[in-house]
C-alpha cells in the first residue's frame, strides 16, 4: 500500500470512528410545540445502544401537554439541554438538543429579556470555544458545545411575521444560523399553508433577514446537488405538525402512526406530503449537517471572536489610559 493511500485508509477509518457533534436549539413564542417538536424528532432517532440509559432525558419528553395535569405545567420554565449518542446513515452523532422557554406575547420588556438570555445561551458556547483556543495545552477531546442550527417557531395565527418575529429574527440571525419553521401546521388548509409560507418569505427578504438560506456554488454545483438544494430552499419555512399522545392507526394499512386525529381524517407526521418534518430532520441530521457547523465556525464564532477580541482591546487601551492619568 502506497504511503498516500495508507493515510488515506487511516482518516477513512478515523472519519468512520469520529463521533461528529451537533446541538440544535427551538426558540420561540409561547406554545407553538417546541418541546413537542424536540419530542418527536427524539422518538424518530436511532440511539445508540445503552445511550437511552445512560442520557439523562429530561422529564417533559415522557409527558407532553395533553396529559400533563394543565398547560402551566406543561409549560417549559427554563432552558434546558441534553445530550444523546445517535446514529444516523451510519454516522455517529453526538446529538444535544435545547429546549427553550416560549417568549411572552404581551410584555415587551419581558420579551427583550428572554430573547437575550436565548442570545446570551448562544454566545456563552462560543466563549467556552473562546477559552479553550486561548489555553497554552489545548484539549483535542473539547466538546463542541455551538449551537449550529436554531429553529425559530412561526405563529401560524398571522398571516407572515409580526414586528416582534422580525425583531427577534435581526438579533438572532447575527449570532446563529436560524430556520424559520411554521407551527402546528395542521391547523391550517394547504392554499392556507402555501400563502403563510409565501407571506413569510416576502417578509424575511422585505426585511433582509438572513436567516440560512441553503447557497450553491453556481460554478462547482452539479445540477443534481443544485436540484436537491433549490429544492430544500424552496420549503423555507418548512411546516411541522407534532403528534398528538393517543395511539394513532393509519386506516388505510393498520399501522400505528405518529400523527393527530380529526372528525375528518388523520395527519400522518412523518408523511412528506402532510408536513414538512422528514425534509426537516434529513437536513438537520444529515444533508446539511456539516454546512450548518462550517458556518458556525468560519462566520458566527469569527464574528464574536473579533467582537470579543476587539472589546478587550478597548478595555485594554481604557486601563493604560486611566494608570497613565492616574501617574500624571
Ligand atoms: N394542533 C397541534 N397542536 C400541537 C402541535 N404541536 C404541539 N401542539 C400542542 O400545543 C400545545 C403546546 O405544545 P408544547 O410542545 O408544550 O409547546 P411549547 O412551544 O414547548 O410551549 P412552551 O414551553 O410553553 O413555550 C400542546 O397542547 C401540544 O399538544 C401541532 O403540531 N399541532
Amino acid at each position: 500500500m502506497s504511503t498516500m493511500s495508507a493515510k488515506m485508509s487511516r482518516s477513512s477509518r478515523r472519519r468512520k470512528h469520529a463521533v461528529s457533534q451537533l446541538n440544535l436549539m427551538v426558540v420561540g413564542f409561547r406554545s407553538l410545540g417546541k418541546t413537542s417538536f424536540i419530542r418527536m424528532l427524539f422518538d424518530t432517532l436511532c440511539v445508540r445502544k445503552n445511550a437511552k440509559e445512560e442520557a439523562k432525558l429530561p422529564e417533559c419528553l415522557f409527558q407532553s401537554a395533553e396529559t400533563a395535569q394543565d398547560a402551566e405545567t406543561a409549560r417549559t420554565k427554563e432552558l434546558y439541554s441534553f445530550t444523546l449518542d445517535v446514529e444516523e446513515e451510519g454516522e455517529k452523532i453526538s446529538l444535544t438538543l435545547v429546549d427553550s422557554p416560549g417568549f411572552v406575547r404581551d410584555n415587551e420588556l419581558r420579551l427583550d429579556v428572554q430573547v437575550t438570555e436565548a442570545l446570551r445561551y448562544i454566545e456563552a458556547q462560543f466563549d467556552h470555544t473562546l477559552a479553550e483556543e486561548t489555553k497554552v495545552k489545548r484539549n483535542p477531546k473539547a466538546q463542541d458545545s455551538q449551537i449550529h442550527a436554531c429553529l425559530y417557531f412561526i405563529d401560524n395565527a398571522n398571516n407572515g411575521l409580526t414586528d416582534k418575529d422580525i425583531r427577534i429574527l435581526k438579533r438572532l440571525t447575527a449570532r446563529v444560523n436560524v430556520i424559520p419553521v411554521v407551527a402546528k401546521a395542521d391547523l391550517l388548509t394547504t392554499s392556507q399553508l402555501a400563502n403563510l409560507k409565501q407571506a413569510i418569505k416576502s417578509d424575511l427578504k422585505e426585511h433582509n433577514i438572513p436567516v440560512f438560506d441553503f447557497p450553491i456554488d453556481e460554478e462547482v454545483a452539479e445540477p443534481e446537488v443544485a436540484e436537491v438544494v433549490t429544492n430544500v430552499q424552496s420549503y423555507i419555512p418548512f411546516s411541522l405538525v407534532a403528534p398528538e399522545d393517543a395511539t394513532i392507526t393509519d386506516p388505510s394499512t393498520g399501522e400505528k402512526i405518529r400523527g393527530r386525529q380529526y372528525a375528518w381524517g388523520i395527519i400522518d407526521c412523518l408523511n412528506p406530503k402532510h408536513c414538512d418534518f422528514v425534509v426537516l430532520r434529513n437536513v438537520l441530521l444529515s444533508s446539511h449537517r456539516k454546512l450548518f457547523k462550517d458556518i458556525t465556525l468560519e462566520v458566527f464564532y469569527e464574528q464574536y471572536r473579533t467582537e470579543r477580541l476587539m472589546a478587550r482591546k478597548v478595555l485594554g487601551s481604557i486601563d493604560t489610559y486611566t494608570l497613565r492619568e492616574n501617574k500624571t
